[in-house]
């Protein structure tokens, strides 16, 4: 059996921030492999495919306007239980709560977009990653 997949995104603040390298790092030194990567400013077609689950919310429509706002990492990273793994090295979604140690959490800022803007996103089952890895990697 091949080893899980997941997707992974390095979002426009953490480009912006000069923390790509540093989150890129952070996989790499927890054994996970990069196999696939991609910088590009993503359209809002492919983000409303993306996010399609948040449609609708009231965080949607500016979060899109950030994702859009401009390039992104995208990354595809293999290893055993990589999915859940990374999400525990990136920390909860509020980077204000977020563990020490984690991405969100050690880099993450306080302050009132912290919740939208926290750095990084990650496939959050094998059914998400697979549908996501087809969006960014086709
Ligand atoms: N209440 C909110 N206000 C603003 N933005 C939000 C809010 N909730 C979620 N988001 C944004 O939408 C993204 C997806 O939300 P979700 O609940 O799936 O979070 P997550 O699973 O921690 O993050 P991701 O799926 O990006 O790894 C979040 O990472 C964040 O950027």
């Amino acid at each position: 059996m091949s080893a899980e997949q997941t997707l992974i995104l390095v979002k426009p603040d953490g480009v912006a921030r000069g923390l790509t390298g540093e989150i890129l790092r952070r996989i790499e030194a927890k054994g996970y492999r990069i196999t696939g990567l991609r910088m590009l400013t993503a359209d809002r077609e492919l983000l409303a495919a993306h996010y399609e689950e948040h449609q609708g919310k009231p965080f949607y429509e500016p979060l899109v306007e950030f994702m859009s706002s401009g390039p992104l990492v995208a990354v595809r990273a293999e290893g055993d239980r990589v999915i859940e793994g990374f999400r525990s090295l990136a920390g909860t979604t509020d980077p204000t709560g977020a563990a020490p140690g984690t991405i969100r959490g050690d880099l993450g800022r306080d302050w009132g977009l912290a919740v939208q803007q926290n750095l990084v996103h990650g496939s959050d089952s094998t059914l998400s990653a697979e549908r996501e890895l087809g969006l960014w990697f086709s």
